[in-house]
């Protein structure tokens, strides 16, 4: 199975109600997905939060129908169970649902805390930041309950960029994602206040996505008709700084590469690590993947070697240095290659390679894919990689831990590892990103660059 098939879909809220939109041409009723969906909250407050006292704060769109409904079923288990209103109910099926509540409805503004709070003020409909008197009441009623939980999003963040609307927003400890995840639960600012995200799954149909989360990947063992070129011969090119090429060569080791060799190394490093120069590498059809950036520098000597990779028919990996130095000619050299490369980069990386895509990580990264038409893994917390055919995948945030010097060289020999496998380039680079964050758990705080390769077999144990 691809890292595509494997990961759970993200939908945008455009087509969030292009999939209801099936549904309901298919028959359903508005009134009927909401009930799934109301169910799906009262399930979720009941089994996380159990039998205490419950605000629910409805807002005036199918969101805060959801709230409704929800507070009905609750009410009927036994819950004590209150609601407030924003404004009254404005779509029909908001209506029947507050109909359906019957219940005392308090006003948001004047509303007491209690035990769990529900936010039902706003889900993907949500079309600016909320107002200052709403944002403070939101935030004190959460700070005085225990547990918070969030309809579908948090009210003030913005579904499809990650964006934080609204100053102050509360983190939620819980959020219920309707139908699918959003890009919102997983990109940074927004993903920071989502809290755990459980998604209620309501039917809606979500094949037509283009986006999803990073899976872990489904590797396979060494067999017995295995040879160490057959699990993958990497290449890295090293340069000024030897130790960034080392860890990208132990990287690579160490996710199970069955043969690494690393050009312009000082010597050191593992006894099983083999230095040959890199004329003698890009013409050895073995090497399946080179890995280009790590320690390179950027002086003329650098140059040279990068021209010496772009004219190498191997698959690339191109980070770090690799990435400044290639320039506009490097790219569209890189786009004509046969294999098609990966990129790396950082934001600062991003931002000298692809001067003027300035818009959010998510559009930055696939318009960074299609511009160089290779696969383009934009790193940090909420690492994204994309494909210049436009499908996207984002991690789930890695441990901060990870901002420590040479962790980006170890992703790169790991990535490297994993094409030399025989993964394509959009695989690849899931895979090695996965492998990455796991590794980074496994090794736990203060971890340095070199933990993190020694983790590496221990994740990868978990993908066998
Ligand atoms: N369409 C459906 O059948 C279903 C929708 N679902 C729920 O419905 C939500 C989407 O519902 P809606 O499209 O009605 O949107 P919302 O409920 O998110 O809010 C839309 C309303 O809020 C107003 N609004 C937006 N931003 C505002 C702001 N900052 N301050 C004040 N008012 C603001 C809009 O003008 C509109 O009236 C989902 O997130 C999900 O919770 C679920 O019930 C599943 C079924
Ligand atoms: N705050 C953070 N939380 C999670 N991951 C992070 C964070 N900061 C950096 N990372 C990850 O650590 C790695 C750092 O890579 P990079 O910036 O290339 O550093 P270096 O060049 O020192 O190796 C990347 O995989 C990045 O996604
Ligand atoms: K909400």
């Amino acid at each position: 199975m691809s890292a595509w098939d494997a990961g759970r879909p993200i939908l945008t809220a455009g087509e969030t109600r292009a999939a209801e939109q099936a549904l309901f041409d298919g028959g359903m009723s508005v009134e009927a997905l909401m009930a799934r969906a109301g169910a799906a909250l009262a399930e979720l407050v009941w089994r996380h939060a159990g039998p205490v006292d419950t605000l629910i704060v409805c807002g005036p769109g199918n969101n805060g129908g959801d709230g409704y409904v929800a507070a009905a079923l609750l009410r009927r288990l036994g819950m004590t169970v209150r609601v407030a209103a924003l404004a009254a109910p404005r779509t029909d099926a908001a209506r029947h649902a507050r109909d359906g509540w019957g219940g005392a409805v308090e006003a948001f503004a004047e509303s007491a805390p209690a035990t769990v709070l529900v936010d039902a003020l706003f889900g993907t409909g949500l079309t600016r930041g909320l107002d200052t008197a709403v944002a403070t009441k939101l935030a004190a009623l959460a700070a005085a309950a225990t547990v918070t939980i969030a309809v579908d999003l948090p009210s003030g963040i913005a579904t499809d960029d990650g964006a934080v609307l609204t100053e102050g927003l509360p983190r939620f400890d819980l959020t219920l994602a309707l139908g699918a995840l959003k890009p919102a639960h997983r990109l940074r600012p927004a993903a920071d206040h989502v809290g755990r995200v459980v998604v209620g799954e309501i039917g809606i149909p979500t094949d037509a996505t283009g986006l999803r989360e990073l899976a872990r990947p489904r590797l396979s063992a060494p067999t017995a008709a295995d040879h160490k070129y057959s699990r993958g011969m990497v290449a890295v090119a090293g340069g000024a700084m030897p130790g960034a090429a080392l860890l990208a060569a132990t990287a690579a080791q160490r996710a199970g590469a069955g043969y690494v060799a690393l050009s312009n190394g000082a010597g050191g490093g593992p006894m099983a690590l083999v230095h040959r120069p890199l004329e003698a590498l890009i013409d050895d059809k073995r090497v399946g993947a080179l890995a280009i950036g790590p320690g390179l520098g950027r002086d003329s000597a650098a140059r040279d070697i990068l021209a010496v990779a772009l004219g190498s028919a191997r698959p690339l990996l191109v980070d770090a240095d690799a990435l400044v130095l290639l320039g506009q000619p490097g790219l569209k050299r890189l786009g004509a290659l046969e294999a098609m490369a990966i990129l790396t980069p950082h934001e600062g990386e991003f931002a000298k390679l692809f001067p003027g895509i300035a818009s959010d990580r998510l559009s930055r990264a696939r318009a960074g894919a299609a511009r160089s038409g290779a696969v383009l893994l934009l790193k940090g917390s909420d690492s994204i990689v994309a494909h210049p055919d436009g499908r996207a995948v984002i991690a789930p945030a890695a441990p901060a831990w990870l901002a420590s010097a040479g962790t980006g060289d170890v992703l790169a020999g790991t990535i490297a590892a994993m094409r030399a496998r025989g993964l394509d380039a959009f695989d690849a680079a899931c895979a090695g990103l996965w492998l990455h964050g796991e590794a980074a758990r496994i090794a736990g705080p203060a971890l340095i660059a070199d933990d993190l390769a020694a983790a590496l077999p221990r994740a990868l144990e978990q993908c066998l």
